[in-house]
């Protein structure tokens, strides 16, 4: 089987000329199933822009993205969005629900858009709902659940259907510390049961859920030379301590 994400020699530019910032510098990054890594580093170090490239919803300046098999730096827009739809699912901070549908609509919505018919996207969307442990609140709307239920739901929505590879960026942040324990142990459980998990934090306590972390300095992982994807760098504590 295919792995689930490969990134090697990405390098990503935004802007042009004197505005030029180069946020990724030669990126070489492979996760596996049954792997979650955690990606650590100061504010501004290209970690967002990493997980952007790595989903395919930001194209890199060069190099390969290899997602589940199909290198996604070397497709359109379109095919690119397939991808993106069958194969990853990301968990943001901005929760992004839709106010006018349901628990259960908004984590249908994505295997809808993608053409599954509407019973089949139900059942697995109650499948996606019980495995945050909401199903209860299926039927209730946005607003009328607190901000952890939100979260929950949102982690529904990247979490349904066979998706390989699941990419949080700071998905903690806005939540209180039991809140924020129970979205990584969802996070921990699905890579657990075979994808490949991609996690951006600034919290050390999260990152220790993780198989191993990256960190992130002006868009290079730390002590990573070419050939190297940073696996093993946890043993330095003194970068583990500037980052906490
Ligand atoms: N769309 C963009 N246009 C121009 N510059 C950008 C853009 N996106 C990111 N950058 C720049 O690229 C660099 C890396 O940004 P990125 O958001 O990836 O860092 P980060 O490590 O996620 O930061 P933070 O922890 O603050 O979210 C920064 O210098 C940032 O200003």
């Amino acid at each position: 089987m295919n792995v689930p994400l490969e990134m090697k020699g990405v390098t990503q530019v935004h802007g042009r000329g004197a505005n030029e910032v180069h946020a990724l510098r030669g990126i070489d990054l492979t996760v596996r199933e049954g792997e979650l890594v955690a990606v650590m580093g100061p504010s501004g170090s290209g970690k967002s822009s990493l997980l952007n490239v790595a989903g395919g919803l930001d194209t890199p300046t060069s190099g390969s993205v290899h997602v589940a098999g199909t290198d996604i730096a070397r497709r359109g827009a379109r095919e690119r969005a397939a991808v993106r739809r069958r194969d990853v699912g990301f968990v943001f901070q901005d929760l992004n629900l839709v106010p006018a549908l349901t628990a259960l609509e908004n984590v249908a919505l994505p295997l809808e858009l993608d053409g599954m018919r509407p019973g089949a996207a139900r059942g697995d969307a109650e499948a996606a709902l019980a495995e945050v442990g909401l199903l209860e609140a299926a039927d209730r709307f946005p607003e009328d659940l607190s901000g952890g239920q939100q979260q929950r739901v949102a982690i529904a929505r990247a979490l349904v259907g066979p998706r390989r590879l699941v990419l949080a960026d700071e998905p903690t942040g806005a939540l209180d510390s039991v809140t924020g324990d129970a979205v990584i142990r969802l996070l921990r459980a699905r890579v657990d049961a075979g994808a490949a998990g991609l996690l951006v934090t600034h919290d050390a306590r999260y990152a220790a859920w993780a198989d191993r972390t990256v960190h992130l300095r002006d868009g290079l992982v730390e002590g990573g030379g070419p050939g190297s994807d940073g696996a093993g760098l946890d043993e330095s504590g003194e970068l583990q301590g500037a980052d906490a």
